[in-house]
């Protein structure tokens, strides 16, 4: 077999500088636009907005978060599969929006993309060589040699290259994924978008794929973006990590220090919810409070803060740290009703063991007291949301901190108020 070109030799950036600048990325969805809008009010859901990181040449990014935060439409938007409703993406310091022609298709065939579903991204009806073949086709490459990358691919992929005549269906899941990657690796890109590509395949599989995807990061020289929501893998995967909550980053570090040294309490919360193998360690789990609101109204500020079990006391109660935990957490279950009124008494006990805070903080409190006792659950609510969470630094500035790392010396961004100059936590 021939000396089939694997890293790019002409590469115009350099292993470890900058591939991609993502900067004040934002994607918007309006839903009823058109026809229906003179019926219909227009909804606009913000599925990313503002994400800003860059990408470096031979890195691995792994982006992490719930279900439904944006990962899928930042990807797309950043390969421009989705117009960007704001901000700009640089690839190879060129700006996607602003050139076309050739030049557009040829940036276009740097940047691939791999899907969680191996089995619908393959058309049953062809044989998985053609598969292969088929990128190249589309980008006139490789010309004459096809055949030959195709079944070298298939090899570099882990499969054999006898099955180059086989279809789809003749492959286990794991092997389809590894098509997948032969076919995105076709003509020869830069990088590749990895979303959830080995979400369904069983744990041995998923870790035997993962290898073989970092072994060809090696051998062709490319950069991925990993999403996953599967903490371990990302983990095993990702030089930095990127996480990811309702539409914005909420901390991107280098993998160690963002393991071991989180500092977003959403981070945090991810964290302890990964499952344990030790039985004697669960009952950790269910630490994120509430659901995720919904991105067509976000929460100001930090969009963490309503379920933030670090929501920072308004400065002008000077509440000490029990105090406003105690507020806090009474505030959360009236809003949520998580509880059972069984008179005043026990309500006093569960919440105030110590009593209700003093001054204007201990008013609100009482007040709110007395409503829930007359079942006025949304009043007390509402009261206790305007009165303390809609006035925390939480609730009225955007949060973007860089904090020192304490694994490696890469950058750690942590967009939390807690860590702006003089920290967040009240003195007890
Ligand atoms: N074409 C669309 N039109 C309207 N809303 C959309 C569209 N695509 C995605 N959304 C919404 O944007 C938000 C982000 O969705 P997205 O699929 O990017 O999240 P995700 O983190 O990738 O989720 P998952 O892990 O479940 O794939 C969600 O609220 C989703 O409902």
């Amino acid at each position: 077999m021939s000396e089939v070109i694997t890293r790019e030799e002409t590469d115009s950036v350099g292993f470890g500088e900058t591939l991609i600048e993502i900067d004040g990325l934002t994607k918007h969805f309006t839903q009823g636009e058109g026809l229906l809008s003179a019926f219909f009010e227009t909804e606009t859901v913000k599925a990313v907005d503002d994400v800003t990181f860059d990408i470096a040449k031979g890195e691995t990014v792994g982006l992490v978060g719930e279900s439904g935060c944006g990962k899928s439409t930042l990807a797309r938007t950043i390969l421009r599969l989705l117009e960007p409703t704001d901000g700009s993406v640089l690839f190879k310091g060129k700006n996607l929006a602003e050139i076309g022609g050739e030049e557009l298709r040829s940036m276009r065939k740097d940047m691939q993309m791999i899907f969680q579903d191996p089995q619908s991204s393959l058309d049953p009806r062809m044989k998985v060589g053609p598969i292969v073949e088929e990128p190249m086709k589309a980008h006139g490459l490789y010309e004459g040699e096809r055949e030959e990358r195709a079944r070298m691919l298939l090899e570099k992929v882990g499969l054999d290259p006898q099955h180059y005549n086989r279809y789809p269906h003749q492959f286990s899941g794991g092997q389809r994924q590894r098509v997948n990657l032969a076919r995105a690796l076709a003509v020869n890109p830069d990088f590749i978008v990895c979303d959830e590509p080995t979400s369904a395949l069983d744990a041995s599989i998923q870790a035997q794929v993962l290898n073989t995807m970092r072994e060809l990061q090696d051998e062709f020289g490319l950069t991925y973006l990993f999403i996953s929501h599967d903490l371990s893998v990302i983990r095993h995967i990702s030089d930095r990590v990127a996480v990811m909550y309702l539409g914005q980053l909420v901390e991107l570090a280098e993998t160690d220090e963002l393991f071991e040294n989180p500092q977003h309490p959403y981070t945090d919360a991810l964290l302890q919810s990964i499952p344990v193998p030790d039985p004697r360690a669960r009952g950790q789990r269910g630490v994120l409070e509430g659901d995720v609101p919904s991105p067509i109204d976000p929460p100001s500020g930090c969009r963490f803060r309503t379920r933030c079990p670090k929501l920072i006391s308004p400065p002008e109660y000077d509440l000490t740290k029990s105090e406003w935990e105690d507020v806090r957490r009474f505030m959360r279950a009236v809003e949520r009703k998580t509880f059972e009124v069984e008179g005043e008494a026990s309500l006093r006990a569960e919440f105030f063991p110590d009593g209700t805070p003093g001054g204007e903080a201990g008013r609100i409190v009482e007040t709110s007291i007395d409503e829930v006792l007359e079942d006025e659950w949304e009043t007390a609510a509402d009261r206790l949301v305007e009165s303390f969470a809609e006035q925390s630094i939480c609730a009225k500035e955007l949060p973007a901190y860089e904090v020192d790392p304490e694994f490696g010396d890469g950058p750690h961004l942590a967009a939390c108020h807690l860590h702006r100059e003089g920290g967040g936590e009240t003195a007890d």
